[in-house]
This record gives C-alpha cells, sequence and structure tokens, in this order.
C-alpha cells in the first residue's frame, strides 16, 4: 500500500551494473515527494546506469529499490509499463516521433497509457503544452520547432499522465546556454507545483542559480550533499 508521503524513490544497498560491471556500489538513499535532487559526476561515472535502474531500464541486482511505489526487484514487463506512467522520463536526445505532429506524439502517449476520451485528450494536450509554455503549435512536425522548444513538448509529453516523479538526464545537454537556462526553469516550475525532480547534469551552473540536494557519483560512490560535504562544481 502506498501512502501520500512515501518517498517516491527509495534505494537500499543496491549495486548498480552495466554487464558484470559494478559502476556504483553498495548505495542507499531516498528522494521524497517533491524533491529537487542533482545528479552530478565525471562522464561514465554511473549518472545514467543509476537512472536507468530506477526506470527498471537496467535490471537490479543487488540491493533494494523502490521508484513511485514500485519494486524494481524482479519487476514484470506490465509492473514497468504501470511505473513508466506514474513517472516521467526526459533525455538529452529530443525523442519526439520526427514524422508525426506535436499533437499526434503527445496522443500516441495519452492511448498507450490509456487515454480513450477525445475531448478530456484534448484539453490535457492544451494544458501541458501551456504548461510548458507552448501556444498553439499542436498541428507543426518537430522539424518545424527550434531544440528548445522540441525539449518542452518532450517535457509536456512527460507530464500528460501527472507523474510524481520527473526522471532527466542531461536534458539540457543539447541547448544552447540561453534555451538551457528557459528549460531549466521549467524543471523548477513543474517542481513547485509538487513533482518531484531527479535531474543528472553537467551544468554546475545550474546548481548555483538554483541550489538543491545534490547527490554525486564518485569513485563508485554515490556522495549526498545532506550527509557529506564535497566540492558541487568539481567534476572530480
Ligand atoms: N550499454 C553499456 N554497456 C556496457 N557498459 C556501459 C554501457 N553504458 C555505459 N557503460 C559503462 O558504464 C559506466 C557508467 O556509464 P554511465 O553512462 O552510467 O555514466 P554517466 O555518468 O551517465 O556518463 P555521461 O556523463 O557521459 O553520460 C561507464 O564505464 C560506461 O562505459
Amino acid at each position: 500500500m502506498s501512502f501520500s508521503n512515501d518517498p517516491v524513490v527509495r534505494v537500499e544497498n543496491a549495486t548498480i551494473f552495466q554487464e558484470d560491471k559494478a559502476v556504483l556500489s553498495d548505495i542507499s538513499l531516498t528522494v521524497g515527494k517533491g524533491e529537487f535532487v542533482y545528479l552530478i559526476g565525471r562522464t561514465g561515472s554511473g549518472k545514467s546506469s543509476l537512472l536507468k535502474t530506477l526506470y527498471a531500464d537496467l535490471p537490479l541486482r543487488l540491493g533494494q529499490m523502490e521508484t513511485a511505489g514500485f519494486k524494481i526487484n524482479g519487476i514484470s514487463s506490465k509492473k514497468i509499463s504501470q511505473l513508466r506512467r506514474k513517472i516521467g522520463i526526459i533525455f538529452q536526445d529530443f525523442e519526439l516521433l520526427p514524422d508525426r505532429t506535436v499533437a499526434e506524439n503527445l496522443q500516441f502517449v495519452m492511448r498507450a497509457t490509456g487515454w480513450k476520451d477525445r475531448s478530456k485528450m484534448k484539453k490535457r494536450m492544451a494544458d501541458v503544452l501551456m504548461q510548458v509554455g507552448l501556444g498553439s503549435i499542436d498541428n507543426k512536425m518537430p522539424y518545424q520547432l527550434s531544440g528548445g522548444e522540441q525539449q518542452r513538448v518532450v517535457i509536456a509529453r512527460a507530464l500528460l499522465n501527472e507523474p510524481v516523479l520527473l526522471i532527466a538526464d542531461e536534458p539540457t545537454g543539447n541547448l544552447d546556454p540561453e534555451v538551457s537556462d528557459g528549460v531549466f526553469k521549467l524543471f523548477t516550475d513543474i517542481n513547485k507545483s509538487g513533482t518531484a525532480v531527479l535531474m543528472g547534469t553537467h551544468d554546475h551552473s545550474f546548481i548555483e542559480k538554483h541550489p538543491a540536494r545534490v547527490l554525486k557519483c564518485f569513485q563508485g560512490k554515490l556522495l549526498d550533499s545532506q550527509k557529506e560535504e564535497f566540492d558541487l562544481r568539481s567534476n572530480y
């Protein structure tokens, strides 16, 4: 049974693997409802591997993990679909279907997640596009949008089912600095409305502009600014 103030992420003594290699060993953490958490670390330190394990894209082989109330250990494919409805996942590459309009991209996810009523779908689409600062671009194709606009559509798509947690892996990595700032601010706005955000990033200027808890992958361990002091700016 899930209680409303349960953490959205709970990890106990987990080891994160890529094939047979332990990338992060014996890590434990919780992320509370509505928290904003950065995940940093040098390239190859294990950020994406940890995030992928949290959304059940990499198997969890050692330790305990729960994401949005779903036990990740031995999770079935049916439960993975249910989990993905409770969380939003955003990557560096915008990952829109290139041959479909914005509306069709959003409808595709809605149909796959059980929406049927056309007028409710239309309303929800308008709401999420408004939330990410996009007006009536429903009929545009992805190639007609800038990188920043495409990423906003991706974020809108992630918000369709009112996720309790957004997992973002380097979401501004392919954007110009000015555009990045706008997209980053969107994450802080979404967080203010109650959604927890776990964001992997190389952009340390965000941490200065919007200080929050920082997790750092470092030499096979996960450091946590709530528990210990470390250099937030350096990747080493
Ligand atoms: N598909 C894969 N198969 C095997 N090893 C992998 C795979 N993906 C990543 N790795 C290895 O796992 C380790 C952690 O990689 P990971 O992608 O999690 O790091 P990261 O911190 O997200 O890096 P970046 O900042 O470059 O995205 C690295 O040594 C990497 O080479």
